[in-house]
């Protein structure tokens, strides 16, 4: 394993380089959510082949990465992945990008194709929440801070199931401790992202994640995403909430890992 900064312009970007060493190995990316870091992966990459080459990264204001001043614009997120993208080498890759991660993914998959050649959009939209919602959710977090937060956001992310296991608590932290200058530049990304026409034109194989009890972005919103690109398959999961990578990382793996054979990336 190999971690890497980035440069931005000043700004750092924290990636993480796991499995093959070799730079011409299929490639994986991933990117993950709101409020976490590059951890959420863990436990699905223990599942995935050997022969891939696997790099994960944080996102601006989270994780391990610079925190500037907040707020974000969507396309300096995409931005920031393809320069993780063109330092590593990564050519070719499977994008798989979790909510915020999934809007990365199809800003970057529309501006670059040679660095995505399929994507995985888990959990994720076209277009999430509205702009009074997530200004409502930047004032929240400027008035009482992070832990505020936290019991919605549970509920949100996780089953029932899940949020009665001792697991909880860890991924609760995570959470809390996510710089809120972080947290809120990226809610104001989100809010400002439409990509229903920009999505529509993308002509590439895709896999649609969705989790049964994912109350961030249900079902049919995410179903509706899957209908907007020709050929995508739709996958639920059953029993799983916003982040079926940290609820059930073997058969989340195993989606993963089925749609790379079928486009023969393993
Ligand atoms: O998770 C994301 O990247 C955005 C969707 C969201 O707001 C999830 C949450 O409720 O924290």
């Amino acid at each position: 394993m190999q971690d890497h900064r980035v440069d931005r312009g000043g700004l750092s970007i924290h990636a993480r380089i796991s499995g093959s060493e070799d730079a011409n190995a299929p490639t994986v990316v991933f990117a993950n959510s709101l409020g976490t870091d590059l951890r959420i992966w863990d436990d699905v990459v223990a599942h995935l082949p050997e022969t891939l080459r696997i790099v994960r990264f944080d996102k601006r204001g989270h994780g391990l990465s610079s925190v500037p001043p907040a707020p974000y614009a969507m396309g300096a997120l995409v931005t920031d992945a393809e320069a993780v993208c063109d330092e590593l080498d990564v050519r070719d890759c499977v994008f798989v990008g979790l909510s915020i991660g999934g809007l990365i993914a199809q800003g970057l998959a529309v501006k670059r194709m040679d660095i995505v050649r399929a994507m995985v959009l888990s959990n994720t939209a076209a277009k999430i929440g509205t702009p009074s919602l997530w200004e409502a959710r930047i004032e929240a977090v400027k008035a009482h801070g992070m832990d505020n937060l936290a019991d919605g956001v549970m509920e949100r992310w996780f089953s029932r199931r899940f949020r009665e296991s001792d697991d909880l608590a860890t991924w609760r932290q995570h959470l809390i401790d996510c710089p809120p200058e972080g947290y809120i530049g990226c809610c104001a990304a989100i809010s400002g992202t439409d990509f229903y026409s920009s999505t529509a034109s993308l002509r590439l194989p895709t896999l649609v994640i969705a989790g049964s009890e994912d109350k961030a972005t249900p079902p049919d919103l995410v179903r509706e995403t899957a209908d907007l690109i020709p050929g995508a398959r739709f996958e639920l999961m059953r029993g799983s909430g916003h982040l079926p990578c940290i609820e059930h990382p073997q058969d989340y793996a195993d989606l993963l890992t089925g749609f790379l054979k079928e486009i023969g990336h393993v």
